[in-house]
């Protein structure tokens, strides 16, 4: 079974656009909790434009399940992560100005300073985890930097998949193949959905956990943050 963490961006975004304290951050995350996701996940970035750095701060007595950190490790960002010291950090590169995350590292052109950074989230007891597409050479580079998982950057299986092309799924597996062989535990994130998650939990040998926040907050418009919670973890079983 994979775990489910809920990315909590969306509901910052929303709570943002008003400048208030609805909805409340703090709430959906002890509700998603409540209602049975095993994580929350959240991707502060440099601008703060959804998740603010004192709502991570604000998280951390609220998170009992995993708590997942996601961001380009800039000098604030890592501050931000040893100060909270999450159970896990996802490090992603993503550009200051990046809509949504829209490519994973180069694991090969920065092995040096992401095992530097992920030295240091180690000897603090955070697990680490680097973001990449599903690429054997970016897998390989992966595991050289000590990392202890991957997360497979799934944009591309889901936009496959959405337009009834299955065959997307093929790079995944052979990701997935490798990086257990390798010993690296395996995430996966972006752009998951209802429609596609049983499919994808059920090709990806040894899938640890997901992290879904777009479409789960989406989704749950119409069929509500309980039972949406409760379909996921039904199709992750
Ligand atoms: C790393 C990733 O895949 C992203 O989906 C991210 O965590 C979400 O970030 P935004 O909510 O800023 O799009
Ligand atoms: N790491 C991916 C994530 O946290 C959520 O991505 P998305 O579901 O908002 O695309």
């Amino acid at each position: 079974m994979a775990k489910l963490s809920v990315n909590i961006n969306k509901i910052a975004t929303l709570r943002n656009s008003r400048g208030g304290d609805v909805p409340n951050l703090l709430k959906v995350a002890a509700d998603v909790q409540k209602f049975g996701a095993e994580g929350v996940t959240i991707h502060p970035r440099p601008d703060e434009r959804h998740i603010r750095y004192q709502d991570a701060r604000d998280l951390v007595p609220v998170v009992y399940t995993e708590y997942n950190i996601e961001g380009n490790p800039v000098k604030k960002f890592i501050d931000l992560v040893l100060e909270t010291k999450p159970t896990q950090v996802t490090l992603v590169p993503d550009a200051d100005d990046a809509i949504t995350s829209n490519a994973g590292w180069d694991t090969v052109k920065h092995k040096d300073f992401l095992a530097d950074v992920i030295a240091e989230f180690k000897r603090n007891g955070i697990r680490t985890s680097i973001f990449v597409d599903p690429v054997l050479s970016m897998i390989e580079g992966a595991a050289l930097t000590g990392s202890d998982r991957i997360e497979l950057y799934t944009e591309a299986f889901a936009h496959d998949y959405g337009l009834g092309n299955e065959s997307g799924i093929k790079p995944y597996v052979a990701a997935a193949e490798l990086a257990n062989k390798l010993n690296l535990g395996i995430n996966a994130g972006h752009d998951l959905s209802l429609d596609n998650i049983k499919f994808f939990k059920e090709n990806i040998p040894g899938l640890l956990e997901v992290s879904i926040g777009h479409a789960l907050i989406s989704e749950s418009l119409y069929l509500g943050l309980e039972n949406v919670v409760n379909m996921y973890l039904q199709r992750l079983k």
